[in-house]
């Protein structure tokens, strides 16, 4: 009989400062294009992640994956380098990588995707605010 497939969340809440600014962009297209976001004292966020994973639902254990080590997952790649932390100062990942939304989503995705079985994962979805959201799946184009 074929395996059903299943797609699993967990949802992980965070807080971390940061500021917008490109350095390889001069200091008056750094406020033009990210405006009060490029603040020099930067603005913070209480950020909502959530991983999706998708596989086949085991027959044996009726799981696609167990959310415990999901969860220690996270903790590792979430919470531990990016909980009440600056992203541009404590985050080696950001010295030199604008700290968008959409870099933190490739940043979380790599870092789940190192931990997990090859394939299982399908989603990271980071909330910045209630209105600004990014979904990445890990797409790459050339
Ligand atoms: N493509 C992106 N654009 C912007 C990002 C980003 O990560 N990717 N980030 C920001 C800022 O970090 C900023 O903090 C966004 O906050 P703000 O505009 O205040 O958030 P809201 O839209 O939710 O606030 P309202 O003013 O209530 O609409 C900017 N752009
Ligand atoms: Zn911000």
């Amino acid at each position: 009989m074929s395996a059903r497939i299943g797609f699993i969340t967990r949802v992980q809440s965070f807080c971390a400062s940061h500021r917008l600014h490109s350095k390889s962009l001069s200091d008056e297209e750094n406020k033009r294009i990210f405006g009060k976001c490029n603040n020099p004292n930067g603005h913070g966020h209480n950020y909502k992640v959530e991983v999706t994973v998708r596989g086949k639902i085991d027959g044996n254990t009726g799981m696609v994956m167990n959310l415990t080590d999901l969860k220690e997952h996270i903790e590792e790649v979430i919470m531990k380098p990016l909980d009440h932390k600056n992203l541009d100062r404590d985050v080696p990942y950001f010295a030199d990588v604008v700290s968008t939304t959409e870099n933190l989503s490739v940043f979380i995705w790599d870092g789940m995707a190192k931990l997990l079985p090859p394939g299982l994962l399908y989603e990271i979805k980071v909330y910045e605010t209630e209105k600004n959201i990014v979904v990445y799946r890990g797409e790459q184009s050339n």
